[in-house]
């Protein structure tokens, strides 16, 4: 019997949901949430301000593996500080969602940030949002969901995301970002992004946040996790 904390991992390619479901979840349970993407932006930003080329391997992970980052929980989200520098929105640009898909592609930087990820899991539970969750940092976990979307719903739903913060955006471009990504999170040799051989498939490109929460919910009562 696993008498660790219950993990409910949820993987897929950027803009699927995971983010919003997770917060969401991590709010309705009262559990700990893993943002893990939110730590390869951070070393990605921190390699960038320190200069470094990004497929220098072994410098890259050093920064990983020595990374000044605090997460202060506000009432309207968590707040990121990196070497005492508010970073919340600096990592959350496309431009660092780029450089932390590169410098994930490092197996010594995945390496690095291992451990930092399995420190999460602490009563009642953690809720971890992800690439590799169920693969890699939680094979273990009780309930597992690959969440995916079409690229041109994900590409529309960034596109309102960035609209509404007041950014400016191209839509073609974006799609072709997100193509971009994938290709580079799919084909990785280490940790690729792809569906756990446990994971359940969600396919969100026609439903609503409540209806993919709902779909998660039921999973985490019939693994009787609640
Ligand atoms: N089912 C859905 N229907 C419509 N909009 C959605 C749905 N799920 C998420 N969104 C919206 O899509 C945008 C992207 O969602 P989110 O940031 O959660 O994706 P993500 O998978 O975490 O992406 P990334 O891995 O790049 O961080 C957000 O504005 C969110 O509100
Ligand atoms: N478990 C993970 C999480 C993220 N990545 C890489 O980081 C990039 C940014 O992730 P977001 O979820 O914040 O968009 C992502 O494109 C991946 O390259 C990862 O490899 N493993």
């Amino acid at each position: 019997m696993n008498t660790q904390a219950p993990v409910i991992t949820i993987d897929g390619p950027s803009g699927a949901g995971k983010g919003t479901v997770c917060a969401r979840l991590a709010q309705v349970l009262n559990w700990q949430l893993l943002d893990s993407g939110a730590l390869y932006r951070i070393t990605g930003l921190a390699a960038s301000r320190k200069g470094l080329a990004l497929d220098d391997e072994a410098a890259v992970a050093a920064v990983a593996a020595a990374l000044d980052v605090r997460f202060e929980p506000t009432p309207v989200g968590v707040r990121v500080i990196l070497e005492g520098d508010d970073v919340t929105s600096t990592i959350r640009t496309e431009e660092v969602g780029s450089l932390a898909s590169q410098v994930a592609a490092l197996p010594a930087v995945r390496d690095a940030l291992l451990q930092r990820q399995r420190d999460f899991r602490t009563a009642p539970g953690v809720i971890a949002d992800g690439r590799d969750m169920g693969t890699v940092v939680f094979p273990d976990a009780p309930v597992k969901v690959f969440l995916t979307a079409s690229a041109e719903e994900r590409g529309q739903r960034r596109y309102k995301q960035l609209l509404e913060k007041g950014f400016h955006a191209s839509l073609p471009a974006l799609i072709e970002d997100i193509r971009a990504r994938d290709e580079r999170d799919s084909n990785r040799a280490v940790a690729p992004l792809k569906p756990a051989q446990d994971a359940v498939l969600i396919d969100s490109t026609s439903m609503s946040i409540e209806e993919v929460c709902d779909q998660v919910m039921n999973l985490v009562r019939t693994a009787g996790l609640i």
